[in-house]
């Protein structure tokens, strides 16, 4: 066991979910569908396949229960970092034992454990095996989100939790009257893990032709290090960005070591704000410089460049050899791709939503598609990318991720937030030896259409004197943990594409986020010691103006592309389909007699 490992067994016991495990596994093992909801940072992601596997989930050795544990994240980027986080913490080999699969890359072995993927990916999986019989558990994380994949994905997996269970009862029947099965066909029950930090749990337990008796939900009360919360006096309505602007650039003058995690709403503004960071960092630097006699002149800040990618040493992700099955369909761009789809184009905006799986056709957001076609075709698919990919992962290893840069319980805050619970005395604690105005801003940019090895080295470990600010669109908003990220500023906005049917016109808007946004914003901070999450907004707007939750994708697309996919999921009676949050009954039937009209059906 590596010694980061150990250090880290001893850290987990910490985490609040682990106090609940045999509560969970208890649910887990008498209810086909269990819903667990836990504070951000509790442990939901990375501990509750850690608990099916160590019961024996996903084990060859077990016969009930040796399918695969898959486990569904709606991004990549998530999917990829909990993938190695998870491989880590069990000791297991990335791509082996723990496998993922995302749009272009897959690597699994064949004694996968543990198959982390986006939900686009699984759906895509039941279109050609409706039973999942690969599976024993299937854990789909950030349910909350409701996007349309994960909606219909909910809906397809409590048919297929209903078919294993009767196909499963009809086996016993056959075995008990003398009949032998051989083990590779036996069928065993398929068990439904649902997890967020803010789950509209009623959508789930009311809908009776979802699940027909409520699930159990597990609630993990606490989270493990406090973040506090700082609303602005006053709301910007315009200049946004100008303000988180300001917002980085004080923090990072007047408050100690640690990371700042921004969210904007889109790649343009993800690009226009970094680097405008990166130039005020130079002229910080170039200022702090002047003022030094005979000092080092500390680095310049830095700008992530996709070309600039280390080529490091072979990780264990990537030691299977290039002949074996699974590689040669590593970087197939149309495997997870069905046949509805035309093409890439749900990369084509940003608003940090990615599906494999493309319910809508997207149309291009102009503003926001500047990165070059060989960006996003080079995701991973390229040759240099799966090398690029390894050393990318290797950023995510346990030195640069376990440790965090922030000393101590408490953190100061910027005075102006809210003075009155500022109880820390900032000239004592803001300027250590590398005082605030001489380290540099490591600047990253993090958003859907960035490349997966781009969207990796946020996690790179960040130099001696150097501060990390990552400034995300909502790709960054659930699942991460940044290591080090101590500051969050969240801007409350985020774009979204809305769907008008009184013309039939989609339109990318910005909108304030909801409650549960803010909350999973914040929760990105205080993951790896204390934090602060500064919002740029006042607490008036976030109590009167955010709505609780964000509306259930599936509520603002067409119809006719529900229905379209749903055919090609093969489902007959789309009007009487599971959906957790279903849309008219007569505009589903009206959309499919229009399909079969057109001959689409
Ligand atoms: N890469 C990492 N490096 C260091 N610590 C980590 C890493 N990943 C996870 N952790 C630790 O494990 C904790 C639990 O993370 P996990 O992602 O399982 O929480 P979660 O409950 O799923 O949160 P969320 O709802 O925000 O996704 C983190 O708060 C952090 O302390």
């Amino acid at each position: 066991m590596y010694q980061g490992q150990v250090r880290w067994r001893r850290k987990r016991k910490d985490l609040p979910i682990i106090m609940m495990e045999q509560e969970i596994m208890e649910a887990i093992n008498e209810q086909s569908t269990v819903i667990i909801c836990g504070e951000t940072g509790c442990g939901k992601t990375t501990q509750v396949p850690q608990f099916l596997y160590e019961a024996g989930f996903g084990s060859k050795h077990s016969v009930v229960r040796n399918g695969v544990i898959g486990v569904t994240q709606p991004r990549r980027v998530a999917v990829l970092a909990t993938a190695r986080r998870v491989a880590f913490e069990l000791g297991l080999h990335l791509g082996k034992e723990v496998g993922f699969q995302v749009r272009h890359d897959k690597r699994i072995g064949d004694d996968c454990s543990i198959k982390f993927m986006t939900d686009g990916i699984l759906l895509r999986e039941v279109q050609t095996d409706i039973l999942l019989k690969r599976y024993s558990v299937i854990i789909l994380d950030e349910a909350h989100e409701r996007s349309v994949n994960t909606d219909i994905l909910i809906g397809m997996l409590s048919r297929v939790i209903r078919l294993r269970q009767n196909k499963y009862e009809q086996q016993q029947k056959m075995v008990l009257s003398g009949q032998t099965l051989s083990p590779e066909n036996m069928i065993f029950p398929l068990k439904l893990v649902l997890m967020s930090a803010t789950l509209r749990v009623e959508d789930f337990i009311s809908e009776r032709r979802l699940f027909h008796d409520p699930p159990p939900v597990i609630n993990v009360p606490t989270r493990q290090f406090e973040v506090k919360v700082h609303f602005s006096k006053r709301t910007e309505t315009v200049d946004y960005v100008g303000q988180a602007y300001k917002k980085v650039m004080s923090i990072h003058k007047r408050l100690p070591q640690g990371g700042i995690l921004v969210f904007v709403t889109g790649q343009r503004e993800v690009e226009y704000l970094c680097q405008k960071l990166h130039k005020a960092s130079m002229e910080l630097i170039a200022n702090t410089a002047k003022g030094r006699v005979g000092n080092e002149v500390p680095v310049m800040s830095e700008m992530v460049s996709i070309e600039g990618v280390n080529m490091k040493d072979i990780n264990e992700a990537f030691e299977t050899q290039l002949t074996d099955q699974q590689t040669e369909r590593f970087g197939s761009h149309d495997e997870d791709v069905p046949d509805s789809v035309e093409d890439e184009s749900d990369v084509s905006y940003d608003s940090g939503s990615e599906s494999e799986v493309e319910i809508v056709g997207d149309e291009v957001d102009i503003e926001d598609s500047k990165t070059s076609e060989n960006d996003v075709v080079g995701v991973l698919g390229e040759k240099s990318s799966l090398a690029s990919l390894k050393s990318a992962f290797e950023a995510l290893a346990e030195e640069n991720a376990s440790e965090c840069k922030s000393k101590g319980n408490q953190i100061p805050s910027l005075p102006e937030d809210c003075p009155e619970q500022s109880k820390y005395s900032m000239e004592k604690k803001t300027v250590g030896d590398k005082g605030p105005f001489t380290s540099s801003l490591r600047v990253m940019p993090l958003y859907a259409m960035l490349p997966a090895v781009a969207q990796l080295r946020v996690f790179d470990e960040v130099k001696e004197g150097e501060r990390l600010v990552v400034v995300a669109t909502n790709v960054a908003e659930t699942s991460l943990t940044i290591p080090g990220i101590t500051y969050v500023v969240d801007t409350g906005r985020e774009k979204v594409k809305n769907y008008n049917p009184s013309n039939g016109m989609e339109a990318y808007e910005v909108q304030w986020i909801s409650k549960a946004s803010a909350d999973q914003r914040k929760g990105r901070a205080g993951r790896t010691g204390p934090g602060h999450c500064y919002r740029l907004y006042s607490s008036a707007v976030y109590n009167n103006i955010l709505p609780d939750f964000s509306c259930a994708e599936i509520s603002k697309v067409p119809v006719d592309s529900i229905v379209l996919v749903l055919k090609s999921m093969h489902i007959d009676k789309v009007e009487k389909f599971p959906f957790p949050t279903p849309p008219e009954a007569a505009a589903l039937v009206e959309a499919e007699t229009l399909l079969e009209d057109l001959g689409s059906s």
